[in-house]
């Protein structure tokens, strides 16, 4: 027992998960009545409710998967990180993506005794306080035009995060700038984006925690040879750019730069969209305040996660149900399927966040593990993924346990009815409805090519409008999702060793100093 009177087991470890793996697995079809969709519902932030009814889990299920997260500590071990417990073991850091958005247990101090939350809140000032001289025109572009287009350039939790939300809110508020990003060292990427841009007119914003990227760092390097070789007079490319890094970073107070905003250590790139990673780009493109609702919304999916009993709790009910599903049910994959195509690049950023945080084969001590961890998580908005995937979905040969998203209404109202009465928010919805019921009850058919399986898990997060505030809290749904299956798996969801081999390998190949043979014959097909 640590201090805190928190423990960590391993997940084989637990009774309660001991006490699951001995029931035996319920009929989807026999749990799955019209009590059951009215009864088996939680609250998440912003109105977002979490519908469970057909998710394999009985009384004796979600019982037994209470217990568990009890004795596994989940809400204590969630305490202790918003606390500023090192929750990252692998890099002995805090956790504080949290502390972007409320103080959920009060101040949060630095080892110098310095209040982090007001550091995060001073940035944000800092960003907002920027982006309104901008919008009023205060800050112009170096020749002394007004910037009308802000273009992020960065990869992983520097773009995926910030360009989900930044469509997501496309048709949700009225845009002040247009948003573009940059993120792939492939040259066609930046190429496409900047033959688009008027150079006068585009605030850059370079965006790396580490401020060592590969990725970014050419990019920005290509970008501001791209703004030299305009040869426009009067133009200083460093003028057109702000910075977002770490405060330890080599990008850190850059004075060739327009300005900088900063982030801690305690920040994970995939858990960065609600600190000034997504919030400079957000609020340019569509102002302080929408980015205020957002962090609302996020604010109050914490205080759920935290606070509400298990039943009542959204992201702790579907992390334990997820648990299910991956550790006793034995499914490897899981689809996140939005049915609101302004979600397009959701799935996305959810890859990065659930699978980077979570594919791990080791616990927090390093100690290899015996049973499975973070699941595949792949995803398309409906109706379009109806289209392409959901053959394998309904008669494949492999359950996938699925995540809708719905929302009752449109964002931006424009629609039209047909000549019954009926429009196209009412058809996307409909079909939303009846690929739930489709996956759970299947067809039986004569001829075996025509018929369903059935027997196909799926929840379904609804929502009324995606609004900036229903935006933040379907970010921070999962985003504690993700965290509370790292505790159950007794893994550390925070660092990402697995991404540095590719790097050392790569880098190892462009100094010339690798003398892998395969490794040089590959590159030698590629050239
Ligand atoms: O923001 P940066 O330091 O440039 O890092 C960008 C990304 O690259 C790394 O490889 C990690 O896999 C990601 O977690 C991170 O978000």
């Amino acid at each position: 027992m640590e201090k805190n009177n928190i423990s960590y087991i391993d997940l084989d470890q637990a009774k309660a998960f001991k006490a699951l793996e001995t029931l035996s697995p319920l009929s989807l079809e026999k749990l799955l009545t019209t009590s059951a969709i009215a009864e088996k519902t939680a609250a998440s932030g912003a109105g977002l409710s979490y519908n469970y009814a057909a998710m394999p889990v009985g009384e004796k299920q979600l019982e037994l998967l209470e217990q568990l997260t009890e004795e596994m500590q989940l809400i204590g071990k969630f305490r202790l990180l918003a606390a500023g417990g090192v929750m990252n073991t692998g890099e002995k850091r805090k956790v504080l993506h949290h502390l972007c958005r409320s103080e959920l247990v009060g101040k949060v101090l630095d080892e110098k005794g310095q209040d982090i939350g007001a550091f995060y809140r001073e940035q944000q000032r800092r960003f907002s306080d920027f982006a309104g001289k901008v919008h009023a025109g205060e800050i112009t572009g170096s020749t002394g035009k007004a910037f009308t287009t802000v273009l992020q350039i960065g990869i992983g939790g520097s773009d995926l995060g910030p360009r989900a939300l930044y469509l997501a809110l496309e048709g949700a508020v009225e845009a002040k700038m247009k948003g573009l990003f940059i993120s792939n060292v492939d040259p066609d990427d930046a190429a496409a984006v900047l033959s688009g841009i008027d150079p006068e007119r585009t605030l850059f914003i370079l965006v790396s925690k580490s401020g060592t990227t590969q990725e970014t760092l050419t990019n920005r390097d290509l970008v501001l040879s791209w703004l030299e070789s305009k040869e426009i007079p009067g133009l200083k490319p460093g003028k057109q750019m702000v910075a977002v890094t770490s405060a330890t970073s080599p990008l850190a107070g850059s004075d060739t730069l327009l300005d900088s905003f900063y982030i801690d250590d305690f920040i994970g790139g995939r858990y960065s969209s609600t600190s000034a990673v997504g919030g400079v780009i957000l609020s340019l493109a569509f102002g302080p305040e929408v980015f205020d609702r957002l962090l609302k919304g996020a604010a109050e999916t914490d205080a759920i996660a935290l606070n509400a009993p298990f039943r009542e709790n959204a992201p702790l009910l579907d992390a334990a149900i997820g648990l299910y599903l991956r550790n006793i049910l034995h499914y490897p994959v899981t689809a996140v399927l939005p049915y609101s195509q302004a979600l397009s690049r959701f799935p996305a950023h959810l890859q990065q966040l659930d699978m980077e945080s979570n594919g791990k084969r080791v616990n927090r001590d390093g100690k290899p593990l015996g049973y499975s961890t973070g699941p595949v998580v792949f995803g398309e908005p409906g109706t379009n993924g109806q289209h392409s995937f959901y053959q394998l979905l309904h008669q494949g040969t492999d359950i996938i346990p699925l995540q809708f998203v719905g929302f009752k209404k449109s964002q931006r109202g424009e629609d039209r009815n047909d000549e019954a009465g009926i429009n196209s928010q009412r058809k996307l919805n409909a079909n939303l409805a009846a690929q739930i019921i489709a996956f759970a009850k299947g067809k039986e058919d004569v001829n075996p090519n025509k018929s369903f399986p059935g027997g196909r898990p799926s929840s379904l997060l609804v929502g009324d409008r995606l609004s900036p505030e229903v935006l933040g809290a379907l970010l921070a749904h999962f985003e504690n999702k993700v965290m509370f299956q790292g505790f159950l798996w007794n893994i550390n969801s925070f660092d990402q060793e697995g991404v540095q081999l590719g790097k050392i390998l790569t880098k190892k190949l462009l100094s010339g100093e690798t003398e892998d043979q395969e490794l040089m014959a590959f590159d030698t097909l590629l050239r």
